[in-house]
This record gives C-alpha cells, structure tokens and sequence, in this order.
C-alpha cells in the first residue's frame, strides 16, 4: 500500500495544546492545532518507498510507503508487534546489527538511498539520531556522555567539545538543571532527566532526523509532560519520527500519524485528521481503544 504524507510549511507550527491527560480521549483539541497542517508538496526527508522486512523467515513490514516531511513530528501508532519499532529502526539501519535480516525497497534522506553500497553508516547515525525507550546513558559523567558522539568523530578540542555539551543540554531543556555537575555521573539523574540526556546525546552529533522509540513511556506524568514540550519545541528543527503506544500522546505532539498494522501501514494522514475522521474501521476501532 502507498501512502504520502506531505505537510505544508506554509504554516509555522502552532502552539501546543495543553488539554490535559483523560480530559480529551481522542486529543481533539490537540488535532486542532495540527488541522493547520495540509496537504501540499513539499520535498520529503525522508521518502520509503516499497519497504519489505524479514527476520528470517518473519516478514514485520509488507510493501510501507511513505514520504515523511521535513521539520514536523511524524507519530507511529498501531498495536504491538505490527513493525512500528522495525520500522524506525529502518531509517538509520539499526536492524543492520541484527543476524538473519532481510530488507527490500527503499529508504531516501534527503533524496540519498541509504541502503546504496558504499553508504558510510556512521554518518547516517549522525545525521538520523536515536532515542530509546528506556533511558541508557553511559557510565559516566554528564559532560562524557554529551561529549561521546562528537570525541568519537574526532573533535578532541576541549572549548569546541564545551560549546557542544552545552548546546546540547540547552536544546534538551537540560542544561540548567546540571550546568553545575557536568562532572556527576549521568547515573545520578532523574529518568526523566537521564532521557533528556540521551536526547542531548542524540542531539550532539549534529542530526538533522531524530527516531524516537517510545521515548517517554518509562517515565512519570511531569517528566513525560516535559519530553513532549522538549519535542514540540525540537521540531523546529529537527524532522521527529516518534513510536507511540499512548494516543492522547500522539495526538498532543504529531502533525501527522502513520497507523500501522500487520507490518502493513493502513492509514497516513494529518493528525488531527485521523483522530477524528479515520479513513478505515481498523484506524478507527484502535484509536478509540477497541484492540491494542
Ligand atoms: N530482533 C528480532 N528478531 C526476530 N523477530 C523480531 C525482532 N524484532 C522484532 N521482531 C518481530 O517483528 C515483528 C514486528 O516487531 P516490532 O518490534 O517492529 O513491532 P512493534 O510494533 O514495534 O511492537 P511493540 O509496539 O510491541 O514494540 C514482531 O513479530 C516481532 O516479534
């Protein structure tokens, strides 16, 4: 099944709803927003076209496209074990370190096949980051964990490494609250805080995408409220692929939802849109609750 998702950026993105949790079953007053967000031609950042995946003799994703644009926030939703994590994972060739795989199709960023011999993977992970589910920061200081992704492209220079955990943090609405401890072990932190810090980690080699894989279900109701205020405000720059199970979730930070099924993707479209008309009964009936 073929399915674009464009997103004019006619329109800058408008302010967050702030309806609270199980006030608004359906996120509508969040969909509202993202109604702004139409459909109109815009250059993808990332274009799937065919997509198959197999582990072994398991086929997790059956014949997904897709064209996700720029500086928006792209949920992924569907019950578990449709391919969603897969997937994401696609886009910056994480199932490359899984034995026995098998992809088919085609994943363009920035108009670039990703899967072309010859393309230098560490690269890609720079620019297309990733954040867990569940926070892992290394073993070690706050400043070494922002500092890691660039040491290990080879800035050694300690003011330029300075600028970079501090821009880092900054942008992970984190560096005010450890600016005075970049010495402490991430360890030490909250797991609120330490996701912010594996944001910052992600956010340090410079990416333009980020994947983000469940990025707050681990957490509690205030720090989940502040990963998604943390996501709004990325997009900005940033072209966000997020994995959801929490619907209020989705419709609260995306533009636009992918509804996955099978390992087949069902439905595309603008958020708000699919929250309140979904195109198919599937779409509809896991939405409201019904199977998930
Ligand atoms: N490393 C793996 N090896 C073998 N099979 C896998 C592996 N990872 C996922 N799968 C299978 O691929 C299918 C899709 O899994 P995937 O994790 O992508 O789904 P998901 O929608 O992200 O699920 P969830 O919401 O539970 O995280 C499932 O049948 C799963 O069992």
């Amino acid at each position: 099944m073929t399915s674009n998702i464009h997103s004019t950026v006619d329109h800058e993105p408008t302010a967050r709803s702030q309806s609270a949790v199980g006030s608004d079953p359906l996120g509508q007053d969040a969909c509202a927003n993202a109604s702004q967000t139409t459909v109109n031609d815009v250059a993808a950042k990332i274009e799937v076209r065919d997509l198959d995946f197999h582990y072994g003799a398991v086929r997790a994703l059956s014949n997904v496209s897709i064209q996700i644009p720029p500086r928006r926030v792209t949920a992924l939703i569907g019950p578990s074990g449709c391919g969603k994590s897969t997937f994401l994972r696609s886009i910056n060739r994480m199932n490359d370190l899984i034995d026995d795989t098998r992809l088919e199709g085609t994943i363009l960023v920035d108009q670039q096949d990703i899967y072309a011999p010859g393309t230098d993977v560490v690269e890609l992970r720079k620019q297309v980051g990733m954040v867990f589910q569940k926070s892992n920061p290394f073993p070690k200081s706050i400043f070494d964990n922002v500092a890691y992704g660039p040491r290990v492209a080879g800035t050694r220079h300690r003011p330029a490494l300075n600028e970079i955990v501090e821009r880092s943090l900054a942008q992970a609405a984190l560096w005010d609250e450890v600016k005075d401890r970049l010495d402490e072990s991430a360890l030490k932190l909250s797991g609120g805080q330490q996701q912010r810090l594996c944001i910052a980690r992600a956010l340090a080699t410079n990416p333009d995408v980020l994947l983000m894989d469940e990025p707050a279900s681990a957490l509690d109701p205030a720090s989940t409220a502040r990963i998604e205020d943390l996501i709004f405000e990325l997009k900005e720059h940033f072209t966000i692929v997020i994995v959801t199970h929490n619907m209020q979730q989705a419709a609260r930070v995306s533009d636009l939802t992918a509804f996955f099924f099978n390992g087949e993707l069902l439905e595309t479209g603008v958020t708000a849109d699919m929250f309140t008309a979904p195109k198919t009964q599937k779409t509809a009936d896991y939405i409201n609750g019904r199977f998930g």
